[in-house]
């Protein structure tokens, strides 16, 4: 095909905020930007203005396109621009979830256009090094993954190679149930109106990383969550499998059960955190765990949690015969916090079991396991009805009430993830 990495003309149609990285990052690893540039300044000066016809223009000069726009909106922004992509170009896109992607590339794009789509497994403000990118070789030719392989070798990603249909059941769990989980503790948070670092029983350790990665996500847009949930067909019954795990968890705490209780969760950890893996390094330590709280109390009055968030995420992977290790390899920065702080729960036998006995014993706990479990099942429907504006509506909503600590809460987010992320690479 004569296609070079030097005389690449390299497009992108979305210039928000993942579309304008990618732009930064492949202009500034010196592929030539002149029409890319030209068109950013074009757009700067029309502020507000849908910038439709240049979505043409991109696609007639480019030799790889990338679509970086909302999920919801691909089918209908590709067979905008599909059409006037350029003879024998490779298109690509940049949205969390590959179903809808890749049915609009067949949909839309001629038959002479090559399709490798890609994946960056982290936010616009993580540093894409050592990253994992994920890149889908769903109709080319080898010679033209290498093409794209070259083009963003320059973010120093790791790349991993899969299917579209792969892609999305892995990141069902790695983004959509690890969502879930938190979006539901700031709906029981919010419903039980409390700020948990204000409050004498949410402060030290695990619960800075809840709270941490809670308010991050509510400070976020709500269309990246709803969007990776909703349009993956793997998403629904998995988020649905972390309520109904979340739900029967509690029905035995409630109802005293605790043999079963603990034989149901030991086992599920058992299957999870496999023998013979006692001895390999925790994700998360203390030391790190402690130093990000939003909370003045130091952790000894930090009293004992039943963690049913954590509980029932392990039972649910069980449940699904999940092996979250397995999944590292589309593991996000918020993953790999996540499965640190239930690594460091269940690899614990003196914590777990002071968890669970909590569960029985401790009732101060019953009200914020009540609202978590109603806000797991609610997000599920929410999930599974499919209804975009029910989920930006429960979103933004919960998201308000929080608003006032986003500042407070992303400048220690953001140090809690750089020091921790530093510990925890996708490599494990
Ligand atoms: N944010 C994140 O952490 C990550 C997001 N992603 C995925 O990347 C994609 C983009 O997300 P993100 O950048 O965060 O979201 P943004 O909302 O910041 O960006 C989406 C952009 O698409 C533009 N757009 C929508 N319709 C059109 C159209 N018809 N023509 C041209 N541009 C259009 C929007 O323009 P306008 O605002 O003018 O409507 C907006 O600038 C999503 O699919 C998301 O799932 C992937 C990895 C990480
Ligand atoms: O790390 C997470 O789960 C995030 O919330 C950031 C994010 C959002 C969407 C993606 O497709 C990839 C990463």
């Amino acid at each position: 095909m004569g296609r070079t990495k030097e005389d690449a003309t390299i497009g992108i149609i979305g210039m928000g905020d993942m579309g304008k990285m990618y732009a930064n990052r492949l202009s500034a690893a010196g592929w030539r930007p002149e029409n890319y540039e030209s068109l950013k300044q074009e757009f700067a000066s029309q502020q507000g203005v849908t910038i439709f016809p240049n979505g043409h223009l991109v696609s007639r000069i480019s030799d790889f396109i990338v679509y970086s726009v909302e999920a919801g909106v691909i089918d209908k922004v590709v067979a905008q621009y599909g059409p006037s992509t350029k003879l024998g170009a490779i298109v690509g896109g940049q949205t969390s979830c590959k179903a809808p992607e890749l049915a609009a590339f067949d949909k839309h794009l001629p038959a002479d256009v090559e399709i490798v789509s890609c994946h960056s497994l982290h936010g616009p403000k993580v540093n894409t090094q050592g990253q994992p990118l994920v890149l889908i070789q769903h109709r080319a030719s080898d010679e033209s993954l290498k093409f794209v392989e070259h083009i963003l070798s320059s973010f120093g990603s790791k790349h991993v190679y899969l299917t579209g249909e792969m892609h999305d059941r892995i990141t069902a769990d790695t983004q959509a149930v690890t969502h879930a989980a938190f979006l539901s503790m700031g709906t029981a948070w919010q419903a039980n109106n409390q700020f948990p670092w204000e409050h004498g029983r949410w402060v030290g350790g695990i619960e800075n990383v809840k709270i941490n990665i809670t308010l991050r996500i509510y400070s976020n847009k709500w269309h990246v969550y709803a969007g990776l949930a909703i349009l993956n067909p793997a998403a629904k019954q998995q988020i649905r499998q972390y309520a109904e795990s979340v739900t029967e968890l509690y029905k035995l705490m409630i109802g005293g059960h605790r043999e079963e209780l603990k034989r149901r969760v030991k086992a599920a950890g058992a299957s999870v955190f496999k023998a013979g893996t006692e001895g390999q390094d925790l994700l998360l330590k203390d030391e790190v765990l402690d130093q990000f709280s939003l909370s003045n109390r130091p952790r000894e009055k930090s009293p004992p949690n039943s963690h049913l968030s954590l509980l029932a995420i392990v039972d649910c992977w069980s449940k699904l015969g999940i092996v979250p290790y397995d999944h590292m390899i589309c593991s996000t920065p918020l993953f790999r916090l996540w499965l640190g702080v239930t690594e460091y729960l269940f690899r614990n036998d003196d914590l777990l079991n002071e968890a669970l006995d909590t569960a029985i014993d401790d009732t101060t706990f019953r009200s914020d396991d009540l609202e978590f479990t109603f806000a797991a099942r609610a997000w599920s429907d929410c999930v599974s009805f499919g209804d975009f504006e029910s989920y930006r509506h429960r979103f933004e909503r919960i998201a308000e009430y929080f608003a006032p600590r986003f500042p407070e809460a992303a400048t220690l987010g953001n140090q809690m993830m750089k020091t921790i992320l530093e510990k925890t690479t996708s490599n494990k």
